[in-house]
C-alpha cells in the first residue's frame, strides 16, 4: 500500500514575497487574535492561546505540528502549562508572507467550534 504523504508544500524552490505594511494592516483584522510583532529584527505575527491544563496545551501543539508539516512552515512556539504563544514569519523574506497568514488561519480553524 502506498503511504499517504502528509506534506503538501515544499518551499525550497518557490519564491515568497513579503506582505507590505499597508496590506498587512488590512489583512490582520481578518485573523482573530493575531497581532503584529515588530519588536525583533524581522516582523512576525503572534497569538497566545490559553488552555485549561498541560494536556490540552500539548494536544493543541500536536495538532499544530501537523499543519506545520503539511504546509512546510514552522512557527516558533513558547509552551507552558496552560498557554502556547505561536510566532510566525517567513525567513527568506525577513518578514511576513501569505504563507504566515494562511498558517495562522489554519491554526485558528483548529479551535473553531
Ligand atoms: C526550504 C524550507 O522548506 C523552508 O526554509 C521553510 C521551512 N519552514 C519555515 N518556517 C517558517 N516559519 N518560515 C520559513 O520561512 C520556513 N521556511
Amino acid at each position: 500500500m502506498t503511504p499517504t504523504r502528509l506534506q503538501q508544500k515544499d518551499w525550497s524552490q518557490l519564491p515568497r514575497v513579503a506582505i507590505a505594511a499597508h496590506e498587512l494592516r488590512q489583512q490582520l483584522p481578518t485573523l482573530p487574535g493575531w497581532e503584529l510583532d515588530e519588536k525583533r529584527e524581522s516582523a512576525a505575527i503572534t497569538k497566545t492561546f490559553a488552555f485549561a491544563n498541560f494536556y490540552e496545551t500539548m494536544a493543541f501543539v500536536n495538532a499544530l505540528a501537523l499543519i506545520a508539516h503539511q504546509q512546510d512552515h514552522h512557527p516558533d512556539l513558547e509552551v507552558s502549562y496552560g498557554r502556547c504563544t505561536v510566532r510566525l514569519n517567513t525567513h527568506d523574506v525577513g518578514g511576513i508572507s501569505a504563507t504566515d497568514m494562511d498558517c495562522a488561519r489554519r491554526i485558528n480553524a483548529l479551535l473553531a467550534a
